[in-house]
C-alpha cells in the first residue's frame, strides 16, 4: 500500500516537473496577457467537465475573491455553475452546447476563455473554444498530451501524461502559478523579484 502511494507521488512530481520545464516561458507570457486583459476591462470565462468543472470554479474563485494578497476582485466566471442555464441548453439543444451558448452570450473580443479537458477532446469544451476564437477571445487550453484542444488554443498547455488524475493535478498547479503571476504583475506583490 505504501509503495503504491509513493509511486503515485513520484509520478505526480515527475509529470509536474516535466511540464514546468517545457512550459515555464509560455506560462509567463500567458500571465502577462491575462494581466493586460484584466487591466483593459476584459474578463476570464472558464469551463470543463467533472473534476475540470471543479477546477474552473476553483480558479474563478481565486480571481474573484483573492489568491495570496489583498487586492480588488478580478472578473472571472465559471460557466459550470448555473443549473438553469445548463439544464435548459442541455435539454432543448444538446450537452455539447452548454458552454458554447454561454460563450456566445457572454464572450467579448477582449476577454479570455480557459477551456479545460484532460482528454483534450470533450465536445462541449471544443465547441465552446471554437466559438470563443470566432468571437475574438484569446483562448487558454489546459489538456493532456492528446486531443484537439492543443491545436486550437492560443496558449496551449498540454500536460505530458495520459492519466486523468496526473493531468488534473498539474492543471491546478498551473492555475495557481498563473494566479500568482497575474497578481504580482497587476498589484506589485511584495515578493515580486
Ligand atoms: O475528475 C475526474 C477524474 O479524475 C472526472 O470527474 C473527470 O473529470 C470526468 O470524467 C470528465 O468528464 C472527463 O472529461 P475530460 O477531462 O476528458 O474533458
Ligand atoms: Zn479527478
Amino acid at each position: 500500500m505504501k509503495k503504491s502511494i509513493l509511486d503515485t507521488l513520484e509520478k505526480s512530481i515527475q509529470v509536474k516537473t516535466e511540464f514546468i520545464n517545457h512550459h515555464a516561458g509560455a506560462v509567463e507570457k500567458c500571465a502577462v496577457h491575462m494581466a493586460e486583459t484584466f487591466k483593459n476591462g476584459g474578463k476570464l470565462l472558464l469551463f470543463g467537465n467533472g473534476g475540470s468543472a471543479a477546477d474552473a470554479q476553483h480558479i474563478a474563485a481565486e480571481f474573484i475573491n483573492r489568491f495570496q494578497m489583498e487586492r480588488p476582485p478580478l472578473p472571472a466566471l465559471a460557466l459550470t455553475t448555473d443549473t438553469s442555464v445548463i439544464t435548459s441548453i442541455g435539454n432543448d439543444y444538446s450537452f455539447e452546447d452548454i458552454f458554447h451558448k454561454q460563450v456566445q452570450a457572454l464572450g467579448c473580443p477582449h476577454d479570455m476563455a480557459l477551456g479545460i479537458t484532460t482528454s483534450g477532446s470533450s465536445p462541449n469544451v471544443i465547441k465552446a473554444v471554437k466559438t470563443a476564437k470566432k468571437q475574438g477571445l484569446t483562448v487558454i487550453g489546459f489538456s493532456g498530451n492528446r486531443g484537439e484542444l492543443k491545436e486550437l488554443a492560443d496558449f496551449p498547455f498540454c500536460v505530458p501524461s495520459t492519466v486523468t488524475a496526473r493531468i488534473q493535478e498539474t492543471h491546478i498547479l498551473l492555475a495557481h502559478i498563473l494566479c500568482d503571476l497575474t497578481e504580482q504583475l497587476l498589484f506589485n506583490h511584495p515578493q515580486c523579484p
